[in-house]
């Protein structure tokens, strides 16, 4: 069974999404937004370290192994990380819109167990741009990159400024990426539509 609630549908007046012209090319990596997420960062030893690759218009896919220590039932992907993985997947796709967002409203649907020790293969695409409101979907499949699905997630993400970082999580480490001289890992993190 599943459905989407009333609040992840677009409404009518909503816009296809427009691929930022310095998107990363298809095909290519995007590394991590934060070296200490749970998500994607290298830095956290129990992390998923899930790498997201850009695709054709603004998709994306990824792909992660599931741990020992992702485990909630014994042998078994607990259902918390696998819409971390979900979560992050889709999260990674506002990079390809050059929009700093946060998750809003995600809706999962678990549909086959996920081993540890299995590939999860993600795909996940914007559908939707309605003013600050970013509607996308995404799924995980295991087996191959076209095995089944094992779980799908609907998203709403809301668009932020910077200032939402600075105010709600640590300043001195928000300030210090936004100084970063690499221009790369600080466009990564927070710039918006240049
Ligand atoms: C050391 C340096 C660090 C560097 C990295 C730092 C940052 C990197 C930058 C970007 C990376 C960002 C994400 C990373 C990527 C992936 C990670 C996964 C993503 C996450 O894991 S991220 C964490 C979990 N996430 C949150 O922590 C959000 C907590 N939350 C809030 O902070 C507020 O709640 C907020 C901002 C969401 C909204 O607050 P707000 O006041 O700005 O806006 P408002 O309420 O007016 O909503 C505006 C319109 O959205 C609709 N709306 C709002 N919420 C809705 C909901 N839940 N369901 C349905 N509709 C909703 C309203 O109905 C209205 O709709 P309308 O315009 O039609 O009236």
């Amino acid at each position: 069974m599943s459905g989407t609630s009333a609040a992840l549908q677009p409404p009518a007046d909503a816009e296809k999404p427009v691929r930022h012209p310095d998107a990363p090319a298809p095909g290519e990596l995007l590394g991590a937004h934060y070296e200490q997420c749970f998500g994607c960062g290298g830095g956290q030893s129990h992390g998923l370290h899930l790498a997201a690759r850009a695709g054709e218009g603004v998709t994306v896919t990824a792909a992660f192994t599931v741990q020992p220590a992702h485990q909630g039932a014994p042998g078994l992907a607990h259902g918390g990380v696998l819409a971390t993985a979900l979560d992050e997947t889709l999260g990674s796709l506002n990079w390809l819109l050059r929009t700093i967002a946060v998750t809003g409203r995600l809706e999962t649907d678990f549909v086959r167990p996920v081993p540890v020790g299995t590939v999860l293969y993600l795909e996940a695409e914007v559908t939707a741009v309605s003013r600050r409101k970013i509607y996308s979907t995404a799924t995980g499949r295991i087996g191959g990159p076209d095995g089944p699905v094992a779980v799908r997630a609907d998203a709403l993400f809301i668009e932020v400024a910077v200032e939402h970082f600075v105010h709600h999580g640590r300043e001195e480490e928000i300030k210090a990426a936004m100084n970063d001289p690499d221009q790369v890992r600080r466009t990564r993190a927070f710039e918006v539509n240049p």
